[in-house]
């Protein structure tokens, strides 16, 4: 009877533990941005980390091997928003803005295109499936973990062809795009990296002779985490006609959005 009772307990309060982990604290932090981040950043990350021995990319990576189709780029799409949406949050622009981002890159119809911040290669997925024949990608990650499980995942999805994925830091590489890759300008370019790197490549980028007359910048996260220096120069600036996108950030329903800008030369 009392073995009854102790693993009544036990289980019961496992139960409950459980319940907190997969269902009330998520339903909860979802509706806000900050909460969002200290919990799956700072605790179930951490946790999955030790309980896995393993990475977020590289969990990211096993869902995509595991649930998508070889050569199948929305099928690479789907399986990890299906991982984010159920079994952690991260940092992929995700499906409801990654919808925004596809409209986008269909209005444009790229043959140059920058993305910066490829983390584990989500939004260069979704990007590359989307482009015309001959079209390039260009997607920029200083992290070299972050950049081996991109590979994995870019070549996964079959768009190998169209990406060139290069290692290093945005400030470094952007100056030597000319030189180094041949790129006049780009039609489209995807901030998605660090936000105080917004407005500092986006002059570099301007200084560099890389943006043409209708050159589009398509900026994410703009409501949080927030690039408030970027959205104040992009849409005071005469040489710029600048939209929003109003949206949630990724696998919540946190506000969030998209700046589209286009650059009038
Ligand atoms: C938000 S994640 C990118 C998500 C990705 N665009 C997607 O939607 O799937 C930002 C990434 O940018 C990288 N990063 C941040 N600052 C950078 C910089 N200055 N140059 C290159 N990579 C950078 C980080 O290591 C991180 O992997
Ligand atoms: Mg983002």
């Amino acid at each position: 009877m009392m073995w009854l009772t102790l693993l009544y307990s036990c289980t019961g309060g496992a139960a409950v533990l459980y319940a907190l982990y997969r269902w009330v604290i998520p339903s909860i932090v979802q509706y806000h941005a900050g909460l969002t981040l200290i919990w799956y950043e700072t605790i179930v990350q951490r946790m999955l980390n030790t309980l896995t021995q393993s990475t977020q990319p590289q969990r990211i990576l096993g869902a995509v091997q595991k649930n998508a189709t070889r050569g199948d780029p929305r099928s690479v799409v789907k399986a990890i928003d299906q991982y984010c949406r159920n079994k952690e949050w991260a940092m992929n622009v995700g499906d409801e803005k990654g919808c925004i981002l596809d409209s986008v890159v269909s209005e444009v119809n790229p043959s140059t295109v920058l993305e910066l911040g490829t983390y584990c290669g989500y939004s260069t997925v979704r990007i590359a499936s989307l482009l015309p024949p001959n079209a390039k990608l260009f997607t920029l990650e200083f992290n070299p973990h972050n950049a081996v499980i991109a590979r994995q995942v870019i070549a996964w999805a079959g768009v190998e062809d169209k990406v060139q994925l290069i290692e290093g830091a945005s400030g470094d590489w952007i100056p030597k795009m000319k030189e180094h890759y041949g790129v006049k300008t780009f039609d489209l370019v995807f901030l998605d990296h660090w936000k105080d790197r917004y407005l500092p490549d986006t002059k570099l980028l301007e200084e560099c002779g890389l943006l043409r007359k209708g050159s589009v910048l398509l900026a994410d996260n703009v409501i949080f985490p927030g690039a408030p220096e970027y959205l104040e120069y992009i849409r005071g600036n005469q040489r710029y006609e600048s939209c929003f996108f109003k949206s949630h950030l990724e696998y919540t329903k946190a506000l969030d959005g998209l700046e589209k800008s286009v650059f009038l030369g």
